[in-house]
Formats: C-alpha cells, sequence, structure tokens
C-alpha cells in the first residue's frame, strides 16, 4: 500500500489525480493540501473524510508520497516541506527555477528522502523529448513550439524547458544561427529558441522543428485529455522511492 498526500488537490490535475488514487487498490489518500479559495469551491462530492489542509504549518498527518500539482509560487516551499517531513516527492508542477531544483536535490539527500520532478507525465511527451534527444545528435539547430490552455501560469512550459535542457545536452556541435535578442525569436534562454502560445481550445501541445542543409525534422506530440498523465502519475507514486536524491523526468521510473 503506498499512502499519498495531495497538494493542489483542487486543481484540474489534483481531481484527476484523486480519481485515480481511488481507484488503485494499493493506493490510499492520506491528506490533501489546497487554498482557502479552492476549499470553499469544493463539491460535496469532495467533502468528504480525507483530512485537508489549507496551510502547510496545520498539517498533522503522514505519507509514503507527496504529490504536487500547485503552481510555481507554492511548489518549492511544499517541496521544502515534504522532503523535510519523512515525505518522498513527485513534483508535477511547472516552472520551478534551477536553482530551487538544486536546493530540493539536496534537502533530499540530507533527509534520506527521494524526489522525482516530473516536466511531463504523459508517454507522447517523453517519447518526444527521447526522439528529440537522438535527432539533436545530428540536427543542432532547433526550435520548440509549445501551445497550452489559457489558463496556463507559467511560460514556457516545464516540458518545453526540459526539451532544450536536452537537445543542449545531446548536440555535437552548436548550430550556426546569428543571435538575436527579438521578442519574436522566442525565449532563449535554455539555449534553444522556445516560442509558447495560450489558447482556449488547446490543451497541451509541443512541437519540436530540426532544420539542416535542404531538409527539416518536425516532432509532435498533443495531449488532448488529462487521463494521459494518469500513467506516469501512477507509476511516479510507486517507484519514486527507489531514486537516490532528485531526478528529472517520467523516464527515470519507466
Ligand atoms: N507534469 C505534468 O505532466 C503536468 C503538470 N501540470 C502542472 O501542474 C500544475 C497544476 O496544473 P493544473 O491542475 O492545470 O492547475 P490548476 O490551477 O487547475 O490547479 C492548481 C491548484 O493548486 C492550488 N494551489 C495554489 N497554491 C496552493 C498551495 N500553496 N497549496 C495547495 N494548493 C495550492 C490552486 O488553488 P487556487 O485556484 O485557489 O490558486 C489550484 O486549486 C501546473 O504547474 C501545471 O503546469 C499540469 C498538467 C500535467
Ligand atoms: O499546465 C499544463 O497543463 C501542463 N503543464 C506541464 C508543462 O508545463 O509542461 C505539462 C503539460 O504540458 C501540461
Amino acid at each position: 500500500m503506498k499512502t499519498v498526500f495531495l497538494a493542489g488537490a483542487q486543481g484540474k490535475m489534483g481531481q484527476s489525480i484523486e480519481e485515480l488514487i481511488e481507484g488503485q487498490a494499493d493506493f490510499s489518500l492520506a491528506g490533501r493540501l489546497t487554498t482557502k479559495k479552492a476549499l470553499d469551491q469544493q463539491s460535496k462530492k469532495q467533502a468528504r473524510t480525507v483530512p485537508t489542509f489549507t496551510d502547510l504549518s496545520a498539517i498533522d498527518v503522514s505519507a509514503d508520497v507527496w504529490v504536487d500539482v500547485t503552481n510555481p509560487a507554492a511548489a518549492f516551499e511544499n517541496g521544502q516541506y515534504a522532503l523535510t517531513h519523512g515525505f518522498d516527492l513527485v513534483m508535477g508542477t511547472s516552472g520551478l527555477q534551477a536553482d530551487d531544483l538544486e536546493k530540493l536535490r539536496a534537502l533530499a539527500l540530507e533527509n534520506d528522502q527521494s524526489a522525482l520532478v516530473v516536466p511531463n507525465f504523459s508517454m507522447t511527451a517523453v517519447l518526444l523529448m527521447q526522439f528529440a534527444g537522438q535527432a539533436a545528435k545530428y540536427l543542432p539547430a532547433a526550435e520548440i513550439i509549445e501551445a497550452h490552455h489559457e489558463d496556463k501560469v507559467d511560460a514556457p512550459s516545464g516540458t518545453a524547458k526540459a526539451t532544450a535542457d536536452l537537445i543542449v545536452s545531446a548536440r555535437q556541435k552548436e548550430p550556426a544561427i546569428p543571435h538575436s535578442a527579438a521578442l519574436a525569436r522566442g525565449d532563449q534562454g535554455q539555449g534553444v529558441p522556445i516560442h509558447a502560445m495560450r489558447l482556449p481550445g488547446i490543451l497541451a501541445e509541443e512541437t519540436v522543428v530540426f532544420g539542416s542543409a535542404g531538409e527539416t525534422l518536425t516532432i509532435k506530440q498533443s495531449t488532448n485529455n488529462r487521463s494521459s498523465f494518469m500513467t506516469g502519475v501512477a507509476r511516479s507514486i510507486r517507484n519514486v522511492n527507489e531514486i537516490v536524491g532528485l531526478e528529472i523526468g517520467l523516464d527515470k521510473v519507466l
């Protein structure tokens, strides 16, 4: 049996993950963290006996795994709390800074806990990232276009930043493209231009275009329903304890 504490339980991902936990015989929901605003909006179905907190300092339950699907402003503090209070951590929230991840890695090691940061729980996104890493060995010039629903607060997406990191580390030479600071050339902070769209009608999509003399390669994945994330969430909960310190990517538990 794996006991789970769910932070962001009232959100879009949180509600799907709560249903996932209820449907797995070997998972049990030990507690939930939400905001006062979100708690006021919960339906009768959701107002059940699971202990629900709106403040880290009030939490008085323990669990094997803390799953975080909150927002970039809350996730680092939540992660620190989890790793210093006996929880392994599955961080699904995007938008954490690289130095925050390093601090979480140090905390995981100091406290003998495991942490898995998952930029994307969907299998097609994991495969896209792997294929992009392979292509980057031979095709150093690449750009990423990501598109998400209009409620997404962070940009570029966590998946796009992770894909850019993979491309940069797989490249065997730098692309010969003149640098341009023009905004329309995308966010270049990760070493690969990332263009982000926020539109109704889209859930999550990522396209990576590689260019070489006389040819291009386009790799695209689309997420149409949050159910696509749930196999990856379940796998992360079951296997996070195998990690030493902190790892990034669902592939680390596949
Ligand atoms: N790794 C992956 O595969 C995926 C990751 N995500 C990421 O997961 C996160 C959540 O996404 P989504 O569910 O769409 O977003 P939502 O805005 O629907 O849900 C976030 C929830 O977290 C709540 N929240 C905010 N601050 C806190 C806090 N301090 N403690 C507890 N709860 C808090 C929000 O409450 P309130 O509304 O009151 O602010 C809201 O209910 C995002 O970072 C997103 O990028 C999403 C999909 C897949
Ligand atoms: O906010 C979302 O919805 C998503 N966020 C993640 C990201 O930032 O990459 C994963 C997926 O794209 C959905």
